[in-house]
């Protein structure tokens, strides 16, 4: 493992010049992996390692959207695309990539199906770490262990397609084979990870239920929210309000920063700008490092997961989700977004 420094510390890192593809299929080639669950990880993943020569196969229930999209996705049924507990019986590694609250219900029927020397790979922490939640406890004779690629899996497929690779974290939870090192980083390689970096289970689901929640997802449209209805309730129109909360992030500022880093964002705006900005960020990070704090102890504490365990388990949790989802589509700040994209040139027919 090469070890690279990060801001002054050094942390063990897989790059795919010291793994490469050759070496993960050398190392997967009696392996079948067994892809539980297609719905966003799930095809990303799957469809990944069967463009890298892997053998995957999937399991998901039939008569289902996911198993249609599995066919379309070129998955042949009784050959590569099987009912769960077939494909849970096929698998050497099972990728356990149903959502975290549907593992649970699921968990005494893969538990069946997890003989000694097969392995149990997740893509996130979850279930292992809240296992007084989760009521998921490995047989000890089975290799445990996750990658956990740091995006959607949508970005996983996209950037695979284009030649990329999507960050992931790697952690071993048990290592019954002896085997669990190799078999992890292989499949971290396999389904298409840029490089992986080394967390364990405890700290991966810490950091990712704080990220979602936190700068990534949930803070990140608080902000929006609280600039938008400022600059709308001084008077300033949906589309300027628009423009100056969002688009200019995403469309022109935040790939400077994906490129090179805040200072060299800073650096290409102007000087009155980076005035501004220098003077104020210390003022935003001050106000919101207490609710920071009160997230991260929600995570610890085991509130966080319980309550998505809870919600998500409920029959109508999707119809609730999609009411949530279209309040904030149906918000005047994302529909003058709608506008926004539609009128960029890209998004239009003309010449
Ligand atoms: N969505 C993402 O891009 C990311 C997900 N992860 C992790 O990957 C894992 C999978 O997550 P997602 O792909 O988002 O899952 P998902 O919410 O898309 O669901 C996956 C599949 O589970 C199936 N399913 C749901 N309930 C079921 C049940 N009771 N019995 C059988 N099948 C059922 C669905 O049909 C679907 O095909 C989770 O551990 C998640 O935290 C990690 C990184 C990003
Ligand atoms: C995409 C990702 O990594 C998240 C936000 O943590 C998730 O979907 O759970
Ligand atoms: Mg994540
Ligand atoms: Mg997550």
């Amino acid at each position: 493992m090469a070890q690279l420094n990060f801001g002054g510390t050094v942390e063990n890192v897989v790059t795919r010049e010291e793994f490469p593809l050759s070496k993960a299929q050398e190392v997967l080639k009696n392996e079948t992996v067994a892809v539980i669950g297609y719905g966003v990880q799930g095809p990303g993943q799957a469809l990944n390692q069967k463009d890298n020569g892997i053998n995957v196969i999937v399991g998901q229930r039939k008569n289902s959207k996911s198993w249609d999209k599995a066919v379309a996705d070129g998955f042949v049924p009784g050959e590569t695309l099987f009912e769960i507990e077939e494909a849970l019986e096929r698998g050497t590694i099972i990728c356990y990539l149903l959502s975290d609250a549907a593992q649970i219900a699921l968990w005494p029927t893969v538990k069946k199906h997890l003989t000694p020397g097969k392995a149990l790979y997740f893509s996130h922490g979850f279930g292992i770490t809240f296992n007084e939640q989760t009521g998921i406890i490995p047989p000890a004779d089975v290799d445990v262990f996750l990658v956990a690629p740091k995006g959607s899996g949508t970005s996983l497929r996209r950037m695979f397609l284009q030649g990329r690779g999507l960050n992931s974290s790697f952690a071993i939870f048990q290592d019954a084979t002896g085997k669990a090192q190799e078999r992890v980083i292989a499949l971290g390689i396999a389904v298409g990870s840029g490089y992986l970096f080394e967390t364990n289970f405890k700290k991966e689901v810490y950091s990712d239920l704080t990220g979602e929640r936190g700068t990534l997802m949930g803070a990140i449209q608080g902000i929006f929210a609280a600039q938008y209805e400022v600059l709308r309730s001084k008077g300033h129109s949906p589309s300027e309000a628009f423009n100056e909360t969002v688009e200019e992030l995403t469309q022109s500022l935040m790939p400077l920063v994906a490129e090179n880093g805040m200072d060299w964002m800073y650096a290409n705006c102007s000087t009155t700008a980076q005035r501004g900005a220098l003077d104020w960020w210390k003022k935003f990070k001050t106000a919101t490092q207490p609710v920071f704090e009160e997230l991260y102890n929600s995570v610890a504490t085991g509130q966080e997961s319980q309550r998505s365990i809870d919600l998500n388990s409920q029959d109508d949790y999707r119809v609730k989700l999609e009411a949530e989802l279209a309040e904030l589509r149906d918000s005047e700040m994302w529909q003058a977004g709608k506008t926004v994209r539609s009128l960029r040139p890209e998004n239009q027919n003309v010449d």
